[in-house]
């Protein structure tokens, strides 16, 4: 794309199914001052809805960051993000089913055994009544049989109608669309056993290597008064620590050059939206951020966070947010041994939310280098063959870059796989855009490094640190232009991911691509079919999946289509006017109307039942316009 094409175009674009898109010539600006403002989406006149009262809507994406983990507060660098854009009120619990039935009769063929016996369970035991209570079955046939072959909701399942045979009473099974299902690794791994964390839940596990770890690092971490102490002390634990199974050259190798990487981003970066990325050109993708601290009292839902689909494998990346270094070292230490596809561990050193700031986590680290330092040795140290990657942002303030300095001590005193760049502070909101200057000024540090490195042939180690920007990418004009800079491998999406989950297809084809209303809801519905099989059939998992493709709609549908813009590159900061699309299928999926995504869920899903609860992230102010 030239930067005549990128100003302003009439030239014709490829759309994905070969049309020709016509991008007409932009007429005189004077009839059309308001929506060629600054920070204004240019959308075709016949596009656009005038109305007397617009909707404005606040995007919080820097909360959305912590996802519900951080409540905002006052003071503390980040005050300014008080409530503004977030909704405080949002119900997230997903209702039961009345009459429930006990698990250990999902398959009536194949009853198990209920651990309480049927006159303690909690759950009925009597199958004829669970039946006749559940509310009707959805139409079509069940996308988790369809795909595996067998549905593990058994009876629960909303569309049970489709493997179930009312006169024997009994589950249809596809045995060999089962064993095709394994063979296509159509399965989850790095579930961590319940043995495991039931060991770390009564603190018995062993942590062979990070105890060694953690005591040679505590040694240096000494008072000046016992520097004398803790320098033997320090030879001592260098020795055992000279036995670590691994030495940072025979971990396993990264390499980011050009590679089509997805953030790491909460609640939305869940496992289905993850392998939907993968079939859309994804080669790396990352965990929602784990906490070290539930991850060592074994809570489910964190221990939920490092699971994979087969196919992010290699190349998936688990991303921990920690201040302790023993804690580090400990969540390192088990990643390495109970799991078995992690290509990376990442340290989160970018996140904004106070909670995490003021607990020394996230952001909070990149004021605090020497800690950080000493939470990478600790993992590189207690991670086995994974390598360790660090994910930073250009400093806590506003012009006041530390990102380069960090860097620099990084590489000289650590050793990081690669390191990743948020052009963005932790005080700078997402309204301002990120600094790719200052990021290829860091990438020139990294590749100055690396060829340091390689001319060095003495060193013994040979991998080189991967350099990644981040930052506002939203089509592959962004990208290219990222990656063509020297010094950066390639280019971490998040926003424009999930907003334009076939970006990687863009970039594939160094065009836009103007997916129809059609090809975009196909891509809703493998994320559906995908949200089911890892969710579940039943009421509850139906209900998860309702809510999180909720939650990937409240991104969607802020997608203007490429084909009613008259002005390109599109910016992913960039707020349109209210507009229709070109059918109504375009205009429902562009709506900011939460209450149009549950009816898009729906489509798939089937009704939503009354109990239903989904309240958007972000607030919607309606407004009068002048
Ligand atoms: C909804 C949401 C969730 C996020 N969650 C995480 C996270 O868990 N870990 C992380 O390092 N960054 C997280 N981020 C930040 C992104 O990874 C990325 O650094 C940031 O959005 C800038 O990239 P972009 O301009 O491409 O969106 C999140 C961002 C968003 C919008």
């Amino acid at each position: 794309m030239t930067s005549a094409q990128e100003k302003r175009t009439s030239e014709p674009l490829e759309s994905s199914d070969s049309k020709k898109i016509q991008l007409e010539p932009v007429e005189p600006v004077q009839k059309r001052v308001d929506h060629f403002a600054k920070g204004m989406a240019a959308i075709k006149p016949e596009f656009i809805v005038e109305s007397s009262s617009k909707v404005e809507i606040q995007y919080d994406d820097d909360e959305a960051e912590g996802g519900e983990r951080g409540e905002p507060e006052k003071g503390s660098g980040g005050g300014r993000r008080k409530k503004r854009g977030q909704n405080k009120n949002r119900d997230l619990k997903q209702k039961k089913e009345e009459i429930r039935l006990c698990t250990s009769l999902l398959d009536p063929e194949n009853p198990k055994v209920c651990s309480y016996g049927p006159e303690q369970c909690r759950s009925t035991h009597n199958v004829e009544e669970y039946l006749a209570s559940k509310p009707e079955d959805n139409e079509g046939i069940c996308p988790v049989f369809k795909a595996l072959g067998y549905c593990p909701a058994g009876l629960k399942c909303r569309w049970l109608q489709s493997h179930y045979d009312k006169e024997t009473r009994k589950l249809i099974k596809d045995l060999e669309r089962t064993e095709k299902s394994k063979e296509e690794l159509n399965y989850e791994v790095n579930i961590v056993s319940h043995e495991a964390r039931g060991k770390l839940r009564k603190k018995q596990y062993e942590f062979e290597v990070a105890s060694k770890v953690i005591e040679f690092i505590d040694t240096t971490v000494q008072s000046e008064e016992n520097i004398a102490n803790a320098q033997q002390k320090r030879k001592d634990n260098e020795a055992a620590f000279v036995e670590a199974p691994f030495k940072i050259a025979e971990k396993k190798r990264l390499d980011f050059r050009n590679a089509k990487i997805v953030s790491p981003l909460t609640t939305v970066g869940n496992l289905p939206y993850r392998r939907l990325m993968k079939t859309l050109g994804a080669d790396v993708t990352y965990s929602e951020m784990a906490l070290s601290v539930p991850l060592l009292q074994a809570t489910n839902s964190e221990w939920a966070l490092p699971k994979a689909h087969r196919s992010e494998y290699p190349g998936f990346g688990v991303q921990i947010a920690t201040s302790k270094h023993w804690a580090a070292a400990k969540v390192a230490e088990i990643l390495y041994k109970e799991t078995s596809h992690v290509s990376e561990l990442n340290l989160n050193c970018g996140c904004p939310i106070d909670l995490l700031y003021r607990q020394g986590q996230g952001s909070a680290l990149l004021d605090q280098p020497a800690r950080l330092l000493r939470i990478v040795k600790s993992m590189n140290a207690s991670s086995g063959d994974i390598p360790v990657t660090v994910k930073i942002r250009t400093g806590t303030r506003d012009n006041k870059n530390t990102a380069k300095t960090l860097v620099e001590r990084l590489l000289a005193e650590n050793d990081v796989a690669a390191i990743t760049l948020h052009g963005r502070s932790r005080q700078q909101r997402y309204t301002r855009e990120a600094d790719w200057n200052y990021i290829a000024e860091v990438g020139q540090t990294v590749k100055e490094w690396n060829d340091k490195k390689e001319d060095d042939k003495e060193s013994s180690d040979t991998q080189r640190t991967c350099f990644v920007g981040n930052g506002d990418v939203y089509s592959h004009v962004d990208w290219y232009n990222a990656v063509n800079k020297e010094g950066i491998d390639s280019v971490m999406v998040a926003r424009g991911a999930l907003i334009k989950p076939w970006i990687f297809e863009e970039v594939e084809a160094q065009q836009y691509l103007d997916k129809s209303a059609t090809e975009r809801l196909d891509i809703l519905h493998k994320f559906t079919d995908f949200a089911l099989e890892h969710w579940g059939t039943d009421e509850y998992g139906v209900g998860l999946a309702r809510r999180f493709m909720c939650e990937f709609l409240s991104f969607t549908h802020r997608y203007i289509p490429i084909g009613i813009l008259e002005r390109l590159p599109p910016k992913i900061n960039e707020r349109p006017p209210q507009w229709r699309g070109r059918n109504e299928m375009e205009t429902l999926l562009g709506s900011t109307d939460y209450k149009d995504w549950i009816k898009i869920t729906e489509m798939f899903l089937g009704k939503a039942g009354p109990d239903f609860v989904f309240t958007p992230k972000h607030k919607s102010n309606a407004y009068e316009g002048n």
